[in-house]
């Protein structure tokens, strides 16, 4: 019998990072090994009937979670699907496309990990939760540029949303493996996206790499830009790794040689000699982002996914 898909899965508000997350994610992996879904396209209704009805698309009445947990299930144990496809720019419905999973699926979306028998489809769960004040620049810059939005209309939008965030995504928080949150050092403008730190939540649900060996504990952001302490997380006891955005090719590198050590498949993909172009993303709106911090994060993601695969 040939292996399932390993499948990890990426969930957050709206402009949180999802795709942009996934982008690198893919480049660690091979983006000929991997299919990418996004769970928005399981929405019910459509832009139009959603003001009539005056429903968000964040509402899980608004979505067909049945049939994205149907699908999830299927992916994962390697079969077809026929899934459907929200179109951002009309705001309606295209012709649905047949997908078939490769060696990893990552499904990204707003209310991936709602129901307990779609969590049930996930080897590797991650929540993204960069502060709201940095997401609404991120969407707002987004929507402006690449979905035909005015500024007004977006900051409208998250405004009408904001009691269903609180009500349904956010709360998925809870059920993540890893919870990344982007971050501008306090006093620094966050323009230079590149140049955010990174605050990750490991919870104990699945086996992280021992990074004791290699990053200072119980430090301060003076002492070291790369640490590892312990903290709660929604009253939970959970390990934190934070990277900051000014930390050194070479904690950098010490950090990522020690992820790649440990699985065979990571340490050519790691090798910036023959990767030159790893740590780059381009963003949604063209940008192209070169930050350790994000890079970093993708390794680890993409650690786990391997992991994953030796677990199954
Ligand atoms: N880690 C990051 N560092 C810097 N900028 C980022 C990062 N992640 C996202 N952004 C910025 O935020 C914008 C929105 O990100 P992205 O499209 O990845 O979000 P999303 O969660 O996939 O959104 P949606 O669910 O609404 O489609 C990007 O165009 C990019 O400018
Ligand atoms: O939160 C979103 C994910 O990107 C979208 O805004 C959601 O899918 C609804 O789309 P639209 O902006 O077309 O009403």
């Amino acid at each position: 019998m040939t292996d399932r898909p390993i499948m990890l899965g990426i969930v957050g508000d709206s402009a949180a990072g999802k795709t942009t997350l996934t982008k690198g994610i893919a480049q660690f992996l091979g983006p000929e090994n991997v299919t990418v879904i996004c769970t928005d396209d399981y929405h019910r209704y459509d832009r139009k009937q959603r003001a009539e009805l005056g429903i968000t698309a964040l509402h899980p009445d608004c979505n067909y979670l049945d049939i994205m947990q149907q699908h999830l299930s299927q992916l994962r144990t390697g079969q077809p699907i026929l899934k459907p496809i929200y179109n951002h720019k009309t705001g309606t419905f295209d012709a649905p496309e047949y997908i078939k999973p490769n060696k990893f699926v990552v499904a990204e979306g707003l209310l991936g990990y709602s129901t307990r028998g779609v969590r049930a489809a996930y080897d590797v769960k991650v929540y993204l939760a960069p502060p709201e004040e940095l997401r609404a620049q991120w969407k707002i810059k987004r929507d402006t540029q690449k979905r035909g939005y005015t500024e007004e209309q977006v900051r409208a939008e998250m405004l009408k949303r904001e009691p269903d965030s609180d009500a349904y995504i956010r709360p998925q928080r809870q059920w993540a493996d890893l919870v990344v949150s982007f971050y501008p050092t306090p006093g620094h403008a966050s323009e230079g996206n590149g140049n955010l730190n990174v605050r990750l939540v490991l919870r104990p649900n699945i086996p992280h790499p021992d990074l004791t060996q290699v990053v200072t504990t119980n430090a301060t952001h003076s002492d070291s830009a790369i640490r590892l302490g312990l903290d709660r997380d929604m009253g939970k006891p959970v390990d934190v790794l934070e990277i900051d955005g000014n930390a050194t090719s070479e904690q950098v590198t010490n950090l990522e040689k020690f992820i790649c050590g440990d699985i065979p498949h990571l340490l050519a993909a790691c090798d910036r000699s023959t990767n030159p172009e790893l740590g780059k993303v381009t963003g949604t709106t063209g940008e192209t982002l070169q930050s350790y911090p994000l890079a970093l994060t993708q390794l680890l993601i993409a650690y786990h996914v391997l992991k994953a695969t030796q677990l199954r």
